[in-house]
């Protein structure tokens, strides 16, 4: 389990992380939600005493990544997957980093067959692509059989296969019991990966929930509703005080639910052509919750959209 307390970065005149708690619980994937520049790698790495907080603290089952006995055993991190040597084989960096650590020899092909690379094994980790240097970066974080697991933005770059094969090797490490950080700048990914969200921007803690409370909190439920009657049925929703906004065939309904407004229908005798609950998504609980934290808002709603071919929330 991992805990930040008040946890505090300044570089000069930035706070990049301001007075961060949140805890991170073990069995699970928890994505570590933001938008680019939100402090998400230099949170990652104050947990891993790569950089020293200005304020605060943060723990790895109690205690800090300094006062560790063993931390390879106790966390593994996969921060930048192209940091390897590049003349070096899979096997040979790997065997290295074990013998470096005083972790056995065996457990280097043990990890390289857990990531499905021991065909490639004393293949030039240089020639590697992407994917297979992600691969590679998990084995390394996995060699010491950690509990605690960190991802930063792994995902970036990768074909959907690979893409695919990161989120299921998470679940599967969060089903063997460990505890599973993974940032990320992409909602519709962290929706698809994690259980639990700790969404953060410029710095600060935005919510800390399970993916589903997020969405659900952070949506206005809309109902979409056609008839051939429209202006009857409107008029009679108005009369109940619902929010109406023009769709393309019909209209959005916000402050009532699908049931009331069918009985609403029936007893207006107003056929109806549809009466569709909208699905709240992550991209748009994000945006409203995040709403002026988010540093680089355009860009981002443009990516997401590129990314999920998600549209705003109607309003
Ligand atoms: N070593 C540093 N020196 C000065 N400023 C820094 C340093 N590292 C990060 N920052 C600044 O701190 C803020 C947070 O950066 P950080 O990389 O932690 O964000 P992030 O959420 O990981 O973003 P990204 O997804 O782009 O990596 C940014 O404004 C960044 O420019």
């Amino acid at each position: 389990m991992i805990e930040a307390r008040g946890l505090t970065k300044r570089y000069g005149k930035t706070l990049a992380v301001d007075d961060l708690s949140f805890s991170v619980e073990t069995g699970r994937v928890t994505g570590f939600l933001g938008p680019n520049g939100a402090g998400k790698s230099t949170t990652m790495r104050m947990i891993l005493g790569l950089d020293n907080p200005t304020a605060g603290h943060v723990t790895i089952g109690g205690k800090k990544y300094h006062d560790l006995h063993h931390p390879l055993r106790t966390v593994g991190a996969l921060l930048d997957a192209k940091w390897v040597h590049p003349n070096r084989s899979a096997r040979a960096h790997l065997a290295w980093m074990a013998k470096s650590n005083k972790l056995p020899a065996r457990r280097v092909d043990e990890v390289l067959d857990i990531v499905g690379l021991t065909s490639v094994a004393n293949k030039r980790a240089g020639g590697f692509s992407l994917g297979m240097s992600q691969r590679l970066g998990i084995a390394a974080a996995l060699l010491g059989d950690p509990e605690v697991l960190l991802f930063d933005e792994p995902v970036n770059g990768l074909d959907p296969e690979g893409i695919l094969w990161i989120r299921k090797f998470m679940h599967r490490l969060a089903d063997e019991g460990r505890t599973v950080f993974v940032s990320s700048h992409l909602l519709s990914e962290m929706a698809l990966t994690a259980s639990e969200l700790v969404v953060i921007g410029k710095g600060k803690l935005i919510s800390q929930s399970s993916t589903k409370e997020f969405v659900a909190k952070a949506t206005e439920n809309t109902v979409k509703v056609r008839s051939p009657q429209l202006a009857q049925l409107r008029e009679a929703l108005q009369q109940a005080s619902a929010e109406l906004t023009d769709a393309e065939d019909g209209v959005l309904v916000s402050g009532m639910d699908s049931e009331k407004i069918g009985e609403l229908a029936a007893s207006n005798a107003v056929v109806l052509h549809e009466l569709s609950p909208q699905q709240g998504s992550l991209e748009q609980a994000f945006m409203q919750i995040t709403g002026d934290s988010v540093e680089y808002h355009t860009g981002l709603e443009a990516e997401v959209q590129q990314v999920v071919g998600a549209t705003p929330a109607a309003k």
